[in-house]
């Protein structure tokens, strides 16, 4: 059993109020006993591609990632600390940094998938404008056993799950930011898909809404488990939503439904 905390913050602004923010939500994760946290994507910054560079930050010498590793160590809890603009040189990363109970680095996964789209009367977005994109699939270990990251519009591309779990992933962590066209339409069905799909737990953690910030998060930080059933779901409200995962439902989901062991990969 894995106790974890989705950590649904109201982004703002204020680089120092979203730490801030971070923390208290953190603190709350812990004192109700969770071992694992998940912040969202871009917490520390609007999801602005006019914001990203001055909020951008080294790692691992940056000011978040020297908040995040203390929150984690104080706490005693794994921190997937959902992502921030990556400085790297001239060019800019959206990276999330994964710490474990000391508050080391354990794990750091930039966004191989960068949220390029134009939607008719919905939403238009172009991080390639401003960011690069990562070239790695990021796999972490735990006590429970191995979870991979991977953030927001990547959770599109299944290939990217597919690999995680064929590598061991039992779970897969996606710091997200969804938004008011595709959040009502899509985000439940990614995060079943791919839990079904492969057969492992996903969680997927997103900024509170903001109807005063230039993008709107949809919220409803989601868990699902590998029957491909959503355990909990926050609305579009600030919160912390506390959800224990039992990692033996993935080999009683395998066994009843063996689709796992009946891939015929010669085929395709
Ligand atoms: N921040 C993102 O990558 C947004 C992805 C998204 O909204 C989608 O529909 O995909």
């Amino acid at each position: 059993m894995l106790k974890i905390a989705l950590c649904q913050l109201p982004v703002k602004a204020d680089k120092h109020e979203n730490l801030n923010q971070a923390a208290s939500m953190v603190q709350e994760a812990a004192s109700a006993g969770a071992q694992l946290a998940v912040l969202p994507e871009m917490f520390n910054c609007p999801y602005d591609i006019h914001c990203f560079r001055n909020y951008a930050e080294n790692i691992p010498s940056g000011e978040t990632v020297n908040h995040l590793s203390a929150l984690a160590r104080t706490h005693g809890l794994f921190l997937i600390g959902g992502s921030i603009p990556e400085l790297v040189g001239e060019l800019l990363y959206n990276t999330s940094i994964v710490f474990d109970p000391k508050g080391e680095i354990i794990a750091k996964h930039r966004k191989a998938h960068l949220f390029d789209v134009c939607v008719k009367n919905g939403i238009e977005f172009t991080e390639s404008q401003v960011l690069s994109a990562g070239n790695t699939t990021t796999i972490f270990q735990t006590p429970w056993g191995k979870f991979g990251v991977e953030i927001c519009y990547d959770i599109r591309f299944p290939e990217l799950t597919r690999k995680m779990a064929k590598e061991g992933a039992l779970l897969v962590i996606v710091p997200a930011a969804f938004n008011m066209t595709t959040g009502p339409a899509h985000w439940e069905l990614l995060f079943r898909s791919r839990a079904l799909d492969n057969q492992i737990f996903m969680l997927g953690t997103s900024p509170a809404r903001n109807f005063q910030a230039s993008y709107v998060a949809y919220g409803h930080s989601i868990a699902v488990n590998p029957w491909g059933q959503i355990l909990a779901q926050l609305d579009e409200k600030p919160g912390v939503l506390i959800v224990d995962l039992d990692f033996t439902q993935i080999e009683e989901v395998r066994e009843a439904l063996p689709v796992w062991k009946q891939r015929r990969e010669n085929l395709y």
